[in-house]
């Protein structure tokens, strides 16, 4: 895939986030060496220079020629990665896109600069095997074709998806940006049910991740809903339906509603704690 100008990609923090997004980008052919990652320590940076990619510990350098910048570190330190950047960016104007959890625009806006097109993005880090699902919201800034361009870049790690409004994307950060995790959860959970039911551990893994697996690929496919699937699976008097009974019977729903509204108040508070200053 070539991208239409702006064409340089700089990731400021190439931690595991920014690392699934590029792992994607390569993946989709993007050339290694259209893309920076920059990061404190070179050691840290190694494998993705051995891929191609321009490495750099200097983060105004590397902003300074961003078409796309990605800003990929942890909220925690986003003010002051930021602040230092100012200059740069209202140099050169890039795309500024975020994948932090949480942080709002206007903070960003505070930080950077007033008039930049900057786009949020919620990514997961399936995206490492081609299999994100990212959620983005842009500013009235990013033009058309700048809209173009990003989706362009994040499709090519897998779903990209634009929201209507900018809150949208603490649920999104609560469906899919830490999804896999609960998804990873709910895999340790059945490996040691199944280990303690008898089986080997390579066993119980092998087979709990294969059911996820199909289970995931059947319900992306099929044109019947996920409640339909489960039906299929649930014979009357059965053993599933009583897998589901216990399931119910122990606020299931109210167990993931619950978790899901925890993350969702976690990134709002991310936002006041962070973005207040
Ligand atoms: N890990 C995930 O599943 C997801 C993470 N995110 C967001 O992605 C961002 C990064 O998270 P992770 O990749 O998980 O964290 P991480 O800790 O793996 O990566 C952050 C990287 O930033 C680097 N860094 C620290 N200070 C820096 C500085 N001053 N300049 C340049 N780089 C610096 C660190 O060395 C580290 O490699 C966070 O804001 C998080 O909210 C969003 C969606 C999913
Ligand atoms: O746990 C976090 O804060 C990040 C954001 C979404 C997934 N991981």
């Amino acid at each position: 895939m070539t991208l239409s100008p702006p064409s340089r990609i700089v990731f400021i923090g190439a931690g595991n986030m920014a690392r699934a997004i590029i792992s994607g980008l390569l993946k989709q052919g993007i050339p290694a060496n259209s893309i920076t990652a920059c990061e404190p320590s070179l050691e840290k940076l190694q494998d993705l220079a051995e891929l191609g990619l321009d490495v750099s510990t200097n983060n105004v350098e590397s902003a300074a020629k961003a078409d796309l910048l990605i800003l990929a570190v942890k909220p925690q330190v986003m003010k002051s990665v930021c602040t230092p950047l100012h200059a740069a960016v209202q140099a050169r104007h890039p795309i500024i896109m975020s994948v932090a959890a949480g942080l709002r625009l206007e903070a960003f806006e505070r930080w950077l600069g007033p008039d930049l097109a900057m786009v949020r993005c919620m990514p997961n880090t399936p995206s490492l095997i081609g299999k994100g699902a990212s959620g983005l919201f842009a500013n009235s800034q990013v033009q058309p074709a700048q809209k173009q361009m990003v989706e362009q870049v994040m499709a090519a790690t897998g779903l990209a998806l634009w929201v209507n409004s900018e809150d949208e994307l603490d649920a999104v950060t609560a469906v899919s940006g830490s999804g896999p995790a609960y998804y990873f959860l709910m895999m340790e959970a059945m490996i040691k049910a199944g280990k303690a039911l008898g089986l080997s551990e390579e066993n119980a893994k092998a087979l709990t991740l294969h059911t996820a697996l199909g289970a995931a690929e059947m319900a992306t496919s099929s044109d019947v809903s996920p409640a339909e699937l489960r039906r299929r699976v649930t014979s009357p008097k059965g053993t599933t339906e009583q897998a589901v009974l216990s399931f119910q019977d122990h606020q299931f729903e109210q167990i993931v509603g619950q978790a899901m509204h925890a993350c969702h108040r976690r990134a709002k508070e991310l936002a006041v704690e962070l973005g207040n200053n």
